[in-house]
């Protein structure tokens, strides 16, 4: 199966600290690839090389088939690549939809004082709007996205990567700061999400990932010490010993 997204054998030191090291890993068609650690074991590292905010000191990211390693963040974003919830960049005083418009018109590649005759772009708002309908937001469209709850937001969030229309996500801790309700909804929201694009999931809350993920990879020391199916991982011994311990 071809990869959406890949990593071969990524390098990154700090210092003497090597936070990626030697890395390889795939996204596939389809899937939920999670990538789980202890803390510091270099899973922020990681994201910030395939999207681009970091450079590595070797190795090769392709994603769609292009070598995209001196690709800055913008131009991986334009051709797909959507990362989403590291720090939050809604606006907060805006309404859900003027959110969703904002990412309609990055995506158009309109410049943005444009934007007034852009709310009235029928084209635009029709992307935004079936964005707000995918992510079930629409009836809460004119609604100021401060009053949204934290589960909300993360779908909105969803929802202005969706008007860029992705081929890949990237997630970073997707159930942080969520109660269970908000989680367990996230989670079935997510496994829908992934027949739109594959999800690459870094996340620390195991009954999501174990939930979730139809692939995982164990990231220990900047090394992946395990990739598998939620069973392959849970039965691991290394895995066992070096991260989940009772958990799985
Ligand atoms: N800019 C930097 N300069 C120096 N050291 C760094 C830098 N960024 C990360 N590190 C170090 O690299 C290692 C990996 O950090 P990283 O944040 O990628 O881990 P993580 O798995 O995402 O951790 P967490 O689960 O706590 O978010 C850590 O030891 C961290 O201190």
């Amino acid at each position: 199966m071809t990869a959406v997204l890949a990593a071969t054998d990524l390098r990154k030191s700090f210092g003497a600290l090597k936070a990626t090291d030697g890395v390889s890993l795939t996204l596939r068609e389809g899937e939920i690839h999670a990538i789980i650690g202890p803390n510091g074991a270099g899973k922020s590292t990681l994201i910030a090389q395939l999207c681009g905010s970091l450079a590595p000191d070797a190795g090769t990211v392709s994603f769609l088939g292009c070598n995209v390693t001196a690709q800055p963040v913008a131009a991986r974003a334009r051709m797909g690549l959507a990362r989403t919830f590291q720090t939050s960049a809604l606006a907060m005083e805006d309404t859900v939809l003027q959110n969703a418009l904002l990412g309609a018109l990055g995506a158009s590649g309109k410049p943005w004082h444009f934007f007034a005759p852009v709310a009235r772009d029928r084209g635009l708002k029709g992307r935004a709007e079936a964005a707000l309908d995918a992510v079930g937001l629409a009836d809460l469209r004119d609604v100021r996205t401060a009053d949204l709850s934290h589960g909300q937001r993360r779908q909105l969030e969803v929802a202005v990567a969706l008007t860029l229309e992705p081929k890949a996500f990237v997630m970073d801790e997707p159930m942080a700061g969520l109660g269970q309700e908000g989680s367990a909804q996230l989670t079935s929201f997510l496994a829908d999400l992934k027949r739109t694009a594959p999800i690459l999931l870094v996340e620390h809350d195991m009954d999501a990932v174990f939930a979730l993920a139809d692939r995982i990879s164990v990231l220990v020391y900047g090394r992946i010490i395990a990739t598998g199916t939620v069973d392959e991982i849970r039965r691991d011994a290394a895995v066992r010993e070096a991260y989940l311990g009772d958990e799985a």
